[in-house]
């Protein structure tokens, strides 16, 4: 389908009868063509309705303002907090990443086999292993070396990068460093890691190892956006995939990139396709 004449609409607001009919009659009386369309109430007698809602619409570059201006009124009506995103505008992403690389190979290669609707801006490590394999694909890199002395300096520079590069979404991709709260306040929920364990178990440093101690039967990987609270912002996706005592803490690493890798995948491409809802540090994700 023409990306250029497909809007989509998310939606939060408080639940009442009527709300989907109303978005639909609005979208009818602009004579826009609901695509998708998809909900959910946490509690029919006064929760919280969240929408996602894809629509076509001939010329719709040209009659969003008046569209958006419209809906305004809807929303105010129904007191919803909304976000129009019209799919022609791909998102320009920034990936950071440390030294394993396997997560940023998975999202290259899934965005050069056209999976992910994506411009990939630059690439940005805190060391200089993932040069060769980003140049080698004609991308930009960005070698920015962290230390406890230079975080400051190291992060301004980052976010210089990342304004000149007009990022919209950056990806964590096994980046090992913490980002201070004022580089946080740039990008809220638009920040999405990796993190290498099932959380909430294993919050912070070497899940792995502290899972082989444990002695567990499942590892797992969980994406999430990043917030102040380390490895504790709104989970987008997970999943685990089994392992038992034959396992050394070395086994365990190799075993959970698969997981890390396609779920990191999904998580991107639910948040660049506008999938994604925040709500009270927790995610309704239309996938
Ligand atoms: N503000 C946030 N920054 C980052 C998060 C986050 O949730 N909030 N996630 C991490 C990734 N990560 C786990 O997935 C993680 C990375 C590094 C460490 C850590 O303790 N690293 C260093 C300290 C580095 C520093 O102070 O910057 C260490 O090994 O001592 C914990 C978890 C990415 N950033």
């Amino acid at each position: 389908m023409l990306e250029e004449n497909r809007g989509r609409l998310l939606i939060a607001c408080p639940d009442r009868q009527g709300i989907v009919a109303a978005v639909a009659q609005f979208l009818y009386e602009q004579s826009a063509n609901i695509t998708a369309s998809d909900q959910y109430s946490t509690d029919a007698s006064g929760g919280t309705l969240f929408m996602r809602i894809e629509f076509h619409l001939d010329g719709l570059e040209a009659r969003e303002q008046s569209l958006c201006n419209a809906f305004s009124s809807l929303a105010a009506e129904f007191h919803m907090a909304w976000q129009y995103a019209p799919a022609r505008q791909r998102k320009r992403m920034a990936i950071f990443v440390s030294k394993e690389l396997h997560c940023l190979q998975e999202l290259l290669w899934e965005w050069q086999s056209g999976q992910l609707n994506t411009d990939i801006a630059l690439v940005i490590s805190n060391h200089d292993d993932a040069r060769n394999l980003v140049e080698s694909l004609g991308l930009s890199f960005h070698h920015v070396p962290v230390n406890a002395e230079n975080k400051a300096e190291a992060e301004a520079k980052q976010l210089a990068l990342l304004r000149d590069a007009q990022i919209d979404v950056a990806v964590l991709a096994r980046y090992m460093q913490i980002l201070s709260p004022s580089f946080l306040a740039h990008y809220p929920n638009r920040i999405i890691n990796i993190h290498h364990s099932f959380l909430p178990a294993f919050i912070g440093r070497n899940p792995y190892g502290r899972a082989y101690n444990r002695g567990v039967k499942l590892i797992g990987a969980t994406a999430h956006y990043v917030t102040e609270d380390l490895d504790e912002g709104p989970i987008i996706e997970q999943d685990v995939t089994r392992v038992d005592h034959r396992y050394d803490a070395h086994a365990l690493r190799i075993a959970g990139r698969q997981v890390e890798r396609a779920v990191l995948a999904r998580a991107v491409k639910w948040h660049l396709e506008d999938k994604v809802i925040v709500h009270e540090n927790k995610t309704i994700v239309f996938a």
